[in-house]
């Protein structure tokens, strides 16, 4: 399973986490990852955690003024890129730019979505993975993969019509080793994370709850 950490623009310390991630994912078959707000991914990367952006934009070298260069997040440490994150929608076409950008700069590529439709959508413009989370349960602590298992059984299907390769991470209040395995279940390969670790007191313990089960 990939377990990816979103640390947003949560007031944690950065690096602690990703030095906890880097640990933890030391001590388990399972792949994790933790995804900094741009400015701290070359501080995050250094730690030697696998290290993804939040966000690129779809462009290219040239005129524009505070966008985020899919090259430069590559220069910086990154390996890849979240698209279309709930929080940070684009456009369709913009989500199709941007999965070129980031292929272009060698990044992986998850494009976000909230629902089976979107992610049969997603898994057209052929990223690597796609990542269904309902938006009303981000941020409750009310796991996706045991609230909506529906949406995340629907989410696999319907990437898998369309494209067998791309794998389906969940996400939206995955906690505890138990949502994990709960995600693991109804067919997806990883989850996505943020508040569950990057809010807890001791993220270290938090992340190694997560992969205990695993
Ligand atoms: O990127 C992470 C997701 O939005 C899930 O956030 P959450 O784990 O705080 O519900």
């Amino acid at each position: 399973m990939f377990v990816l950490v979103n640390l947003k623009t949560y007031p944690c310390d950065p690096v602690a986490v990703a030095e906890a991630v880097r640990d933890v994912d030391e001590t388990t078959d399972a792949r994790l990852a933790v995804a900094p707000a741009a400015t701290h991914i070359e501080r995050v990367a250094e730690t030697g955690a696998e290290t993804w952006a939040q966000h690129v934009d779809p462009i290219d070298h040239g005129s524009n003024t505070g966008h985020a260069l899919a090259e430069h997040v590559a220069d910086a440490g990154a390996v890849g890129t979240l698209i279309n994150h709930s929080e940070r929608r684009l456009k369709l076409a913009d989500i199709d730019g941007t999965v070129r950008a980031a292929q272009r700069a060698d990044l992986e590529t998850i494009v976000c979505a909230n629902n089976p439709a979107q992610i049969g959508a997603a898994a057209a413009l052929g990223p690597d993975a796609v990542a269904v989370e309902p938006p009303e349960l981000i941020g409750t602590g009310t796991p996706v993969s045991q609230a909506d298992p529906d949406v995340v059984e629907d989410a696999v299907a319907a990437a898998a019509d369309v494209d067998p390769d791309v794998s389906v991470l969940c996400g939206a209040g995955i906690s505890t080793g138990d949502d994990v395995v709960a995600a693991g279940d109804l067919g997806a390969g990883g989850v996505l994370l943020a508040s569950g670790v990057a809010k807890a007191d001791d993220p270290k313990a938090a992340l190694e709850d997560l992969v205990a089960p695993l």
